[in-house]
């Protein structure tokens, strides 16, 4: 289950982002906002995450109107990695290197073609579960370092 989360910046940006989903029968969890009034973003990248610390979704995709706000907001928490992606080689690098678990994106940066896209690469590309790449994760989320 993908969380789906963004600001009034990101809205425009979400509605073709749920046309892809929709479209590729991907099931999905859309927490807010519903419409392009101004709202305050760390509110909906706190719904996201906590749908994925929960256990409730496995991944996320959030939007903004840079994407920085969003993603600076969601890695606060342990457990998120989440990426602020403009380009597919940093989707598909951020699943191989960093096991990604939340997309954002700037729905003021990106248009819909390529944001699809770089949805796409960061929905289909698996972690590579190399071990150099564990390693570096574990220090991140302060476990030892060898752990699996
Ligand atoms: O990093 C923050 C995001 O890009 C926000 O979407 C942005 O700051 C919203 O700006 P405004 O309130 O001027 O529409």
């Amino acid at each position: 289950m993908i969380a789906l989360g963004c600001d009034h910046g990101g809205y425009e940006l979400k509605q073709e982002i749920i046309k892809y989903l929709e479209e590729n029968n991907l099931p999905f969890k859309d927490f807010g906002c519903y419409d392009n009034s101004s709202v305050d973003y760390p509110i909906y990248a706190r719904k996201v995450t906590d749908a994925i610390t929960h256990g409730e979704c496995d991944k996320g995709i959030l939007i903004c109107g840079t994407g920085i706000g969003i993603s600076i907001a969601a890695n606060k928490v342990p457990g998120i990695r989440a990426a602020l992606c403009t380009d597919c080689f940093c989707a598909e690098a951020t699943r191989l290197h960093n096991d990604a678990n939340i997309l954002c994106m700037g729905g003021r940066v990106v248009g819909p073609g390529l944001a699809v896209k770089i949805t796409d690469t960061f929905l289909n590309t698996p972690f590579s579960n190399d071990e150099r790449h564990i390693r570096r994760i574990n220090l991140i989320e302060n476990r030892d370092p060898s752990e699996n």
